[in-house]
């Protein structure tokens, strides 16, 4: 491993360099073990605790197929699908890869009693497989995280609807936290050469989803001048849907929990923001029971804030504390978009809200290809830049998702997997300084 990181860091050393490299038989990597999938069972899901799922193991280096590439991975980043592998909740992850190792010979390699989790990477390719043109040795990646076979005509207009869609490193093995990635070629675009190796690893997962589920036809298909409600606005999803609102001349109507996030989204651009906790928002009277006044007094606020406007799209994804008065605070004919449910995913909301005002609700998910890659170049251009906060190193990654569970963390967490300190990986130096600004926002708050 020391002689491909020194390979990686050397500012001479060429693709074939690169390609002769042996390659180790085993690396570190962050996993969860299937024989302890109910290590938390009968625990509220706050209490489960990611530091004591994930560990830090020595993992055979897999088997490389047609069409594949083993990347070095020097950053990747949590994202909330790692918290959620590693509390075993809503299922266990190991019933993904049983399903899909079942699918064909190849596939079987994804099915073992380890799941190598991490849905993001920034890096180097190592090796590719057979058929790959578009890639070599040495090329410097950052890998989306959508898996798909197309061998179905279902996913030949949008690839999320391939019925062989998988999320790498939550329904596949081999994910991006880890010393070595297997990934499919088509996962890889270039890594955006104005950023630091942790700060490429950043976006990908949460801002290609914040693209599909805001901008794209395929999601709320915003326009300029719409009120967009964003729910955790300088969250993961939320600190991209802000940017992307902002940048495509929409209204960002920001929520977020404490006076600091509020502040991150005012240093974005966004002028109107509610502190939900400040406010003291209680959608719900009790387990059972929503509360409507509470809807109208949401609802208030964000006319005062817009001039007396409703909302033409909400950002959703908190789910059951937040559905029903996303719904309600819609304006007549807009958008409701959802892509998760981290309170609940059992929503309620009052029907007569949706129907007599013609609203609709949009589920979306991740990305497709096109989506992932229009996304990748927004980021490569400086129109949407990381918003990375603090960087973790990949034996602390327990604690690094430990603190996304309990919601005190910023915009993303990194993770440096082989690179030996934060920083390294930027090549397009006068680039970066236009946008240094931007690009430090949220670190270190
Ligand atoms: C990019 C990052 C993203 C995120 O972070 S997202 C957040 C994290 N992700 C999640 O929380 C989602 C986790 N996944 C799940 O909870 C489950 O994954 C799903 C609920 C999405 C699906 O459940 P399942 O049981 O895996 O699949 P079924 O489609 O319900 O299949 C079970 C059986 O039901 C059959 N079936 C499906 N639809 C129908 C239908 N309409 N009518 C009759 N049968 C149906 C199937 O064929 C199959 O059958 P057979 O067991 O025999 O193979
Ligand atoms: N389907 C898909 O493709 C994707 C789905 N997801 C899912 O989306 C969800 C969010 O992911 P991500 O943004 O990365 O996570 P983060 O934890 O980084 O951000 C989410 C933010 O939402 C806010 N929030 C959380 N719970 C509530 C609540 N009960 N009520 C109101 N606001 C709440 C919090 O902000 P604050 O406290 O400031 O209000 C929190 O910071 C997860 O469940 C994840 O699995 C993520 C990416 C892709």
């Amino acid at each position: 491993m020391k002689d491909i990181l020194d390979a990686i860091q050397s500012a001479d050393a060429t693709s074939a360099d690169i390609a002769a490299l042996p390659l180790p038989e085993s690396y570190r990597a962050m996993t969860v073990h299937k024989d302890e999938t109910e290590m938390f069972a009968g625990m509220p899901t706050r209490d489960k605790d990611p530091r004591k799922s994930l560990h830090l193991d020595d993992v055979p280096l897999p088997e490389l197929g047609p069409g594949e590439a083993l990347v070095a991975v020097m950053a990747s980043s949590v994202n909330y699908n790692s918290v959620w592998t590693s509390i075993f909740e809503p299922l266990s992850t190991f019933g993904f890869l049983e399903r899909y190792g079942r699918t064909n010979e190849l596939a079987k390699r994804h099915d073992l009693p380890y799941h190598i989790i991490g849905s993001d990477l920034a890096g180097v390719v190592l090796r590719t497989g057979p058929g790959v043109n578009a890639w070599q040795p040495g090329d410097e990646v950052v890998a989306h995280c959508l898996s798909v076979e197309l061998e179905s005509s279902d996913g030949h207009n949008d690839t999320m609807l391939d019925p062989e869609q998988r999320i790498w490193g939550f329904e596949t093995n081999f994910g991006g936290l880890a010393e070595i990635a297997l990934v499919k070629s088509n996962q890889l675009m270039p890594k955006p050469d104005h950023l630091s190796w942790e700060e490429a690893a950043a976006p990908g997962l949460v801002n290609s989803t914040a693209y599909r589920q805001l901008v794209s036809r395929n999601g709320a298909g915003m326009k300029q001048g719409d009120n967009v409600l964003i729910w955790g606005a300088s969250g993961g999803l939320g600190s991209y849907a802000t940017q992307f609102a902002l940048a495509g001349g929409a209204n960002p109507i920001c929520v977020v929990s404490s006076p600091e996030k509020a502040d991150i989204c005012r240093s974005m651009g966004a002028e109107a923001v509610i502190d939900r906790n400040a406010e003291g928002y209680k959608f719900w009277k009790d387990e059972r029971t929503q509360d409507p006044k509470e809807w109208k007094r949401f609802g208030k606020r964000i006319r005062e804030l817009t001039g007396g406007e409703d909302i033409d799209i909400v950002f959703e994804h908190p789910g059951r504390e937040t559905f029903g008065a996303s719904v309600y605070v819609t304006r007549k004919g807009g958008t409701i978009t959802t892509c998760a449910s981290t309170s609940g995913y059992m929503h309620e909301y009052d029907n007569r809200y949706l129907w007599m005002s013609l609203k609709r609700i949009i589920g979306s998910h991740f990305a497709n290809y096109r989506e992932a890659w229009e996304a990748n170049r927004l980021i490569a251009k400086g129109k949407i830049h990381p918003t990375l906060s603090k960087v973790y190193s990949l034996e602390d990654t327990g604690q690094a998702a430990h603190d996304v569970h309990r919601n005190v963390h910023q915009g993303k967490v990194g993770v440096l997997c082989l690179a030996p300190e934060e920083g390294l990986g930027v090549r397009d130096h006068e680039m970066r300084a236009k946008h240094l600004d931007a690009i430090n926002r949220f670190r270190n708050i």
